[in-house]
């Protein structure tokens, strides 16, 4: 138990999340808990145990676990960290002196076609009400307004796009969220932060220019100007380095994800497919050269598309292709040689010879040629033109990969399957093509990391968490208008979005398996689908900034740990889940609107949350890796992630409440009866206790079964008599001897025991607690971690104190060793 084991680590976050609630395996939810203890020769581990003196020492100072990474970056910084004031103060304040507030929070890129946002929003604690908030407060010893000493930690990067022709509506959407003046959360959390009246926000793209006055009038607000290039390969760098799973191929509608190992990303070829074309050669961190570069680009297809076909969008556009037959329009190889292929050269039939070819019969005019047709043959020409100058790019620098980026590929299968046909052709599958899922926002992305202060530039995999967009309703754009800031419109977008759901929620076609092989594909298959709206078709999710992911550095492989540990990426794993998380779903709604007092506003919210998810779960049924690689945590947490959309910030509030008082008030008979045993029973008790007890989840419908057929010591003590040793992971006997010894061998104390707690009720009331008495009893400092947000029945670090507090009342003997449990609090 002392140990980790497979698949139950949590990740500890440094901004003190706790990362594990993927443990669900079926029918049972795997446990999460875990138990570090430090001995005293562990003097060199992460965990300074310096200067501790077991609750001695009122009004000094001790040194806190430092776990920060270099650099200077909107992170926990931990150094320095100290307690303040009297240690006999229960839950005293630790102060973070270094932990910078600071942070710019949004960036632009300013095309020809379009105007790209980056822009950085703090996570809000909304997980309690106001009046329980200020009693934590005063447990903390936090003061309102002393915004320093309670950190609110990290935060989301948001993304955005606007027609670069409807700037207003851009400035609009700025307008409304404050975002030039640091954004409205970060206000609305601490109405005292001052906003700054002299903001200067970094942009790139050649808008940075154009536009500088309109934002000075408009917003007040100065444009710093960063270099284009440099922003797009800073963009391209940091997401290959930071997103996992940013990277894939596209190949006859096969979409593959590359892990790209970090020490051999150089040298690359990135080719920005924006209004025009650019082409640069990437050796390193800011070591490029812009080696070429076509005019014939986005720009190119949608101006020409719209002249030729008179649509009104983008989208449009593209949608027609993919009802189009090129062949109308495209002289292909057999036209000119009387149905027969060129083999002699390579070339099919169906290869088209010269794109726009047919049109240049004089029997036909503009009109007599469907939109459906011309659409395509343009798509075409142009996807592979860029393809085949990027391929002799490549060629002639000796590069094998080519990233390509840029809004013009917007995640459209038959636009990458054409370039990546085109590379792979002509480097005789030497030279491969890749694609980038944040592929329009590369460039702004580069100018939100120019603010020095962030130092995002060297975040590592793990720091950026990838959430889901809940649609387009918080994005603005072209289905509902302006920007939506409130719940009402987000419900009715929601409504909206479900009339409309067949439509919208229709993945990106693929593209047909009908490549030749000679340099030309049939006409795709995918007739009548539509395209995503706008919003959801970035196929991004909002990046959550978790600033310091770390994985917990006391496991016995750090390396080697993977929180995500059910890949969904079989089918029918998949499936599996999506029919529990399906089936669970009414019961979940019900138990959120009683979480909210069961009003009709909550009824509605529910209506909208399950609506919202269920469109989530049938996308990801179709296209399961819309959002990047699928594991079972990021399902479970697009769940969490979409109740607190509609504002059910702990749907099992009352349930959770209901047994923390049901095992508060079994606990002292439960003390009892341990202590009434001799130490080594005792200490086997306590851990099958603490196995017994994680029986307690919500997420498992064996427990949820079980509940309706005893009460919570009954279950609790059926479950622990259940338990046959060895169990599945077993080092009790070690961890026997280490705690109590054996002969003469008497060993010393822990100094300092870290334990991972999840479910609420008995889990953490009936089996961590007395775990932790007993360790605090001997000597060892324990400190309590939790997850910061609740989900399902989790407890959360914020519900620890006042837990814990009750258990100090019932357990009157040991009371005052319960006062120096620790909670590690997880603050967002
Ligand atoms: N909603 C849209 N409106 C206009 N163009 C779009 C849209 N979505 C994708 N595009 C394509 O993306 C191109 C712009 O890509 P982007 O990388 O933003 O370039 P730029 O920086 O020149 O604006 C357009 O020329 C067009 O081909
Ligand atoms: C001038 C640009 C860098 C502007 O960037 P964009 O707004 O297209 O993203 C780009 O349009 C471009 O590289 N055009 C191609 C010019 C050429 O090399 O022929
Ligand atoms: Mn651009």
């Amino acid at each position: 138990m002392a140990g980790l084991s497979e698949g139950q680590t949590p990740v500890l976050e440094i901004d003190g999340t706790l990362n594990s609630n993927d443990g669900n395996s079926r029918g049972n939810k795997g446990n999460d808990k875990a138990v570090v203890l430090v001995g005293e020769e562990n003097s060199n581990s992460n965990i300074d145990t310096q200067n501790q003196q077991g609750g001695s020492g009122g009004g000094s100072e001790r040194e806190m676990p430092s776990m920060h990474r270099s650099g200077s970056r909107p992170q926990l910084d931990l150094s320095k960290a100290a307690i303040q004031g009297n240690f006999e103060v229960k839950n005293p304040t630790i102060l973070l002196p270094n932990q910078s507030d600071d942070i710019s929070h949004l960036a632009l890129d300013i095309g020809g076609s379009l105007i790209k946002l980056v822009y950085f929003s703090r996570h809000e604690d909304q997980s309690i009400d106001d009046k329980r908030k200020k009693t934590i407060n005063e447990r903390l010893g936090i003061s309102n307004g002393n915004r320093r000493s309670y950190p609110i930690l990290g935060g989301r990067l948001h993304f955005v796009k606007f027609e670069t022709t409807k700037i207003n509506e851009c400035l609009d959407f700025i307008h409304s969220k404050q975002l030039h003046r640091g954004g409205v959360d970060s206000r609305h959390w601490n109405p005292g932060v001052q906003v700054n009246d002299n903001a200067v926000i970094k942009a790139t793209g050649g808008g940075a220019y154009k536009f500088a006055d309109l934002f000075k009038e408009r917003l007040g607000v100065s444009l710093d100007k960063e270099d284009e290039m440099d922003c797009l390969v800073a963009g391209a760098n940091f997401l290959l380095k930071a997103i996992r799973h940013e990277a894939f191929t596209h190949m006859e509608g096969q979409k593959e994800f590359v892990q790209i190992d970090t020490n051999d990303l150089f040298p690359y070829l990135l080719v920005n497919i924006g209004s025009g074309v650019s082409m640069i050669k990437v050796d390193g961190d800011g070591k490029f050269e812009r080696v070429s570069g076509t005019n014939v680009g986005g720009g190119t297809y949608w101006g020409l598309g719209r002249l030729l076909t008179k649509c009104k969008s983008f989208d449009e556009l593209l949608e027609l292709s993919q009802r189009g037959d090129n062949s109308t329009i495209d002289m292909l190889v057999g036209d000119i040689y009387g149905g027969m292929d060129y083999s002699k050269i390579g070339l099919s039939a169906s290869t088209i010879a010269s794109s726009f070819g047919k049109t240049i019969s004089d029997k036909k005019e503009l009109a007599d040629y469907r939109p459906e047709d011309i659409s395509l043959s343009l798509l075409r020409m142009i996807s592979y033109n860029i393809g085949q100058i990027s391929y002799l790019n490549a060629l002639r620098f000796g590069l094998k990969r080519i990233f390509f980026g840029g809004f013009f590929i917007r995640g459209h299968a038959y636009t990458m399957d054409t370039i990546s046909f085109a590379v792979q052709f002509w480097s005789k599958g030497e030279a491969q093509a890749m694609f980038l899922r944040h592929e329009g926002f590369l460039g702004a992305l580069g100018a939100f990391m120019s603010y020095e202060k962030h130092g995002l530039d060297d975040l590592m995999v793990h720091q950026l968490v990838e959430r889901f967009p809940m649609g387009a309703p918080y994005t603005g754009g072209r289905i509902h208008g302006p920007p939506l800031g409130d719940l009402n419109e987000k419900i009715s977008w929601m409504e909206k979005f479900v009339l409309k759901g067949t439509e919208i929620t229709a993945p990106v076609p693929m593209a047909p398996s009908g490549t030749t092989g000679l340099g030309g594909f049939e006409v795709p298959l995918s007739k009548g689908s539509t395209l995503r709206s706008d919003a959801s078709a970035l196929n991004v999710g909002v990046l959550h900034l978790v600033p310091t992911l770390e994985v917990f550095p006391l496991l016995a492989d750090p390396k080697m740990y993977e929180p995500n540990t059910i890949d969904l990426a079989d089918h029918s794993e998949l499936e599996y889940w999506f029919t529990v998380l399906s089936e669970h779903l009414p019961d979940l709604v019900d138990k959120a609107v009683a979480s909210e007092g069961g009003t009709d506003d909550a009824k509605r919210r529910g209506d909208a949350f399950a609506r919202a998810f269920s469109a989530h779960l049938a996308r990801l049924m179709e296209e399961p890796a819309a959002y990047g690689k699928l594991g079972l945590a990021n399902l479970l947490e697009l769940r969490e992630e979409c109740l607190r959309e509609f504002q059910f910030l702990d749907a099992y509030r009352s349930i959770k409440q209901r047994e923390n008082e049901a095992s508060l008030a079994v606990l002292p008979d439960l003390l009892v009866e341990l202590d009434s045993m001799s130490k080594e029973t005792r200490l086997l008790m306590l851990i099958e206790g603490v196995l017994a007890a994680n029986i307690f989840d919500w997420g498992s419908r064996a427990c949820v079964d079980l509940y309706h057929k005893g009460t919570i010591i009954e279950i609790y003590r059926m479950s622990r008599n259940k338990m046959q040793r060895p169990w599945r992971v077993d080092d009790f006997d070690a961890f026997k001897e280490r705690m109590l010894g054996s002969g003469d061998n008497k060993p010393r104390p822990h100094k300092r025991a870290l334990l991972f707690v999840d479910n609420s009720g008995a889990d953490v009331v009936l089996g961590m607690l007395p775990l932790a008495r007993e360790l605090l009893r001997r000597g060892t400092e324990v400190v309590l971690v939790a997850n910061s947000l609740p989900a399902l029945n989790d407890i959360t670090a914020m519900e620890l104190p006042d837990i814990v507090a009750e258990a100090a009342k019932v357990v009157s003997v040991h009371g005052h060793l319960m006062a120096f449990i620790l909670i590690l609090s997880l603050l967002f």
